[in-house]
């Protein structure tokens, strides 16, 4: 069995965070543990609170996992203060994980930021180069890259402009994007490949790119090159959007179909 680890934030009403890339984990068979950044009070109507974890905490917990277990791939999600993310970047140089899928989160659906200001510097200079692949949505990849996207050809000039910061690979995920469409843009440096995908009309979406990285981390563990994973990520994720939960008054979480037990016998 794979043994991933996620890297995030807490979300108490369950649709994303550490909570939605547990439930990823369970739901493609692989082993997950947790390294909890941030506790946000939060619900589907948005977030009200946050407390971050000490650096020392986030590292005592990093330490306490890869000194035990052998790890697989990591997931890096909302990690909000610049000593934090300076914490997990010497944590990754020392245990080296051979797979980090990182998700950099900046901003809430509602709008509630999770990324100190002054923290995006060190997003860029420290943990992107860690990343084997980054998952940014198109405010996340405007903030990075410091120009407006508005089209398809901006989405491949982001993707350029992230590997030339020094991720591995992108994923531009189009689901801000207007229109009919939610296709993502995944590029290597010397691969680009489209990947399509149908906008579902739904208020249900809380939770997208933390399931999605999750899923992709998953599947890069075991095994699956990077297209592959991509694609088969998409399918999950899409699937969960499809049958987004009514939960609560706002955006209701994307659902997580854990069939895994019923092969287990
Ligand atoms: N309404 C939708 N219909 C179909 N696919 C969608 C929709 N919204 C998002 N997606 C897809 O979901 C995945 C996650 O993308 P999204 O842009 O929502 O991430 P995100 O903004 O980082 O999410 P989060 O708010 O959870 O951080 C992408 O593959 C994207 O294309
Ligand atoms: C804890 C947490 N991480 C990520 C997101 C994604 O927006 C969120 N809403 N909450």
């Amino acid at each position: 069995m794979k043994h991933l680890l996620t890297i995030a934030g807490s979300d108490s009403s369950g649709g994303a965070g550490i909570q939605a890339d547990l439930k990823a984990f369970a739901a493609h068979g692989v082993f997950g543990m947790s390294v909890i950044t941030a506790v946000t009070a939060q619900n589907t109507c948005g977030v009200t609170a946050v407390q971050d974890i000490t650096p020392e905490i986030i590292t005592a917990q990093i330490d306490a996992v890869f000194s035990d277990i052998r790890v697989d791939a990591v997931k890096i999600g909302m990690v909000s203060r610049q000593e934090s993310i300076h914490a997990i970047a010497e944590a990754l140089k020392k245990w080296k994980p051979p797979i980090v899928v990182v998700d950099p989160v900046m901003i809430s659906k509602s709008g509630y930021p999770l990324l100190q200001p002054e923290a995006c510097d060190a997003l860029i200079k420290e943990l992107l180069p860690c990343a084997t692949l980054l998952t940014p949505n198109l405010p996340e990849a405007e903030s990075i890259c410091g120009f407006s996207i508005c089209t398809e050809e901006d989405m491949e000039k982001a993707a350029a402009c992230i590997i030339g910061l020094g991720a591995k690979a992108v994923l531009v995920k189009g689901g801000h994007l207007e229109g009919e469409r939610a296709d993502d843009y995944l590029y290597d440096g010397k691969n680009g490949t489209w990947l399509p995908g149908e906008r579902i009309q739904t208020e249900h979406t809380h939770g997208t790119g933390c399931t999605l990285s999750s899923a992709l981390a998953s599947n890069l563990a075991k095994g699956m090159d990077l297209t592959e994973a991509v694609t088969a990520a998409k399918a999950y994720v899409t699937t969960g959007i499809r049958h987004g939960i009514a939960l609560g008054h706002g955006h209701g979480p994307v659902h997580h179909f854990v069939e895994m037990w019923k092969n287990a016998e």
